[in-house]
């Protein structure tokens, strides 16, 4: 599996730790930036890591800015991406579970080292489960005709 990385500059730092981490235990990671703690624009880099998913040259993402919230709100307008801002290890995993999110949001400024690096592991490791009677899938797909259905 490979996975994307990527922040604003309040989150580059998380990002560098995050990368190291992953890297050491063997996941495949594209680092799309930034590479230092210049002030950019959050917008740019969900994006970019938002169609990194989409079109497949990854297929999971995590996105980190000060809060979380800028990245989470740019890279929800990213068609097919799916990103759940968290901020503890349950909530990781039962985006993994419950909405097929293929995307994790940090907040740099609100989670450590050690709480990121727990919530990632959760989102990693989880396994998106329909439901016995599909209705995981179901809100899923509602998910995606709730953005085709809508008007600007
Ligand atoms: O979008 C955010 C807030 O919801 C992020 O936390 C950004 O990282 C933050 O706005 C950046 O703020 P700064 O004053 O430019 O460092």
């Amino acid at each position: 599996m490979q996975v994307a990385i990527a922040s604003d500059h309040a989150g580059v730092e998380l990002k560098a730790a995050l990368a190291e981490w992953l890297i050491a235990r063997g996941v495949s990671l594209r680092d799309l930036g930034p590479q230092d703690g210049q002030s950019v624009d959050y917008p740019d880099y969900a994006k970019r890591l938002g169609d990194e998913v989409v079109q497949g040259r990854a297929q999971k993402g995590v996105l980190i800015c000060g809060s979380g919230v800028g990245v989470s709100i740019a890279v929800n307008k990213v068609a097919g991406v799916r990103a759940a801002l968290v901020s503890e290890p349950l909530s990781a995993s039962l985006a993994r579970q419950h909405n097929d999110a293929n995307v994790i949001c940090l907040g740099a400024r609100i989670v450590g080292e050690a709480m990121a690096r727990a919530c990632v592991q959760a989102f990693l490791d989880g396994e998106f489960d329909p439901g016995d009677d599909g209705r995981h899938q179901r809100r899923v797909d509602k998910i995606a005709a709730v953005r085709a259905s809508s008007t600007p």
